[in-house]
């Protein structure tokens, strides 16, 4: 596991992502995508997005706003995406919510491969069975049993999941990283967790692996967002918001290296993340 030299690499290759999202914070999305390096491409037309995907290096789909028009184009990009052996991340804002777009999700993974699925806490319980507390797209899951959620899902879907909140857990259902950097003024905004799937998918479209490349996007963002709550009037959403995009793009190896916390846990170490 190698998470230093993944914002390098996606500086270098500058991956071009395709975005396929919410319309609350699009724009964002395509900013912080700007800022770790990556070239964001909001292409969501049906008829565009299968050949689109295949010029990309990485597909990012968030659900938060699906419309009929999404459902199909997501399709599509999938389809791409799929020929062209790139990963796609997932976010599944507000399935926990909105029962129908698990079937959806439920409907694409019958279809498509899906590497990476990034969601809160409590979408990530909703889409593993496991009894949760949701209120709309927000969390409000206890935290308990945070690991078993993450590790089930991802062996049953045999991908990358990861699970956000004061802590991360991100599992390929084997490897088990716990990352313990953020801060409270993440969740002071809208978008935090939908810039942090757009970051995961900068990171996948250059990263040797989609684990890897989710481990380093969510400590990215997170060491971003302590940064920017650390500076003048970071305690003000809006500036905060404006500079948790500026932390990023001021984001070193070094930073990630002295700063990030991340614990390596396996996946039976259920108590360890208290
Ligand atoms: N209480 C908290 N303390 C520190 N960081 C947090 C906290 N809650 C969320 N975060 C961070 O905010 C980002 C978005 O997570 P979250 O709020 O769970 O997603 P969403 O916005 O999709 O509900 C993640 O990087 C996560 O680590
Ligand atoms: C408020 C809202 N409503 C539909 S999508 C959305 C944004 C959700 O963003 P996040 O999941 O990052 O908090
Ligand atoms: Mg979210």
């Amino acid at each position: 596991m190698k998470l230093n030299g993944i914002l390098s690499e996606t500086r270098r290759k500058t991956p071009l992502v395709q975005v396929i999202t919410n319309y609350v914070t699009i724009n964002d999305c395509a900013n912080v995508l700007l800022a770790c390096g990556a070239s964001p491409a909001m292409c969501e037309v049906e008829q565009e997005a299968y050949a689109f995907s295949k010029l990309s290096a990485a597909v990012y789909c968030n659900i938060g706003t699906l419309t009929p028009e999404q459902r199909l184009a997501i399709k599509e990009a999938l389809r791409g995406a799929a020929e062209k052996e790139i990963p796609v991340i997932l976010d599944p804002v507000g399935c926990g919510a909105i029962p129908s777009r698990i079937d959806y999700i439920e409907e694409l993974r019958s279809q498509y491969p899906i590497h990476v699925v990034k969601g809160n806490l409590g979408e990530i319980k909703s889409l593993a069975g496991i009894k949760t507390e949701v209120r709309g797209v927000d969390s409000v899951d206890d935290g308990k049993d945070a690991v078993e959620a993450c590790v089930s899902l991802a062996r049953d879907w045999q991908c990358v999941v990861a699970a956000t909140g004061e802590q991360d857990v991100v599992t390929d259902g084997t490897r088990v990283a716990v990352i313990q950097n953020g801060t409270q003024m993440l969740t002071k905004i809208t978008g935090a967790g939908c810039m942090a799937g757009a970051v995961i998918a900068g990171f996948c479209g250059a990263a040797a692996s989609s684990f890897e490349g989710t481990v380093a996007g969510l400590l990215a963002i997170s060491l971003a967002g302590e940064q920017a709550a650390a500076s003048a009037d970071g305690d003000l959403p809006g500036t905060f918001k404006v500079k948790l995009i500026d932390e990023i793009h001021r984001l070193t190896e070094e930073i990630m290296t002295a700063s990030g916390k991340v614990k390596w846990i396996t996946p039976s170490q259920t108590d360890s993340i208290q």
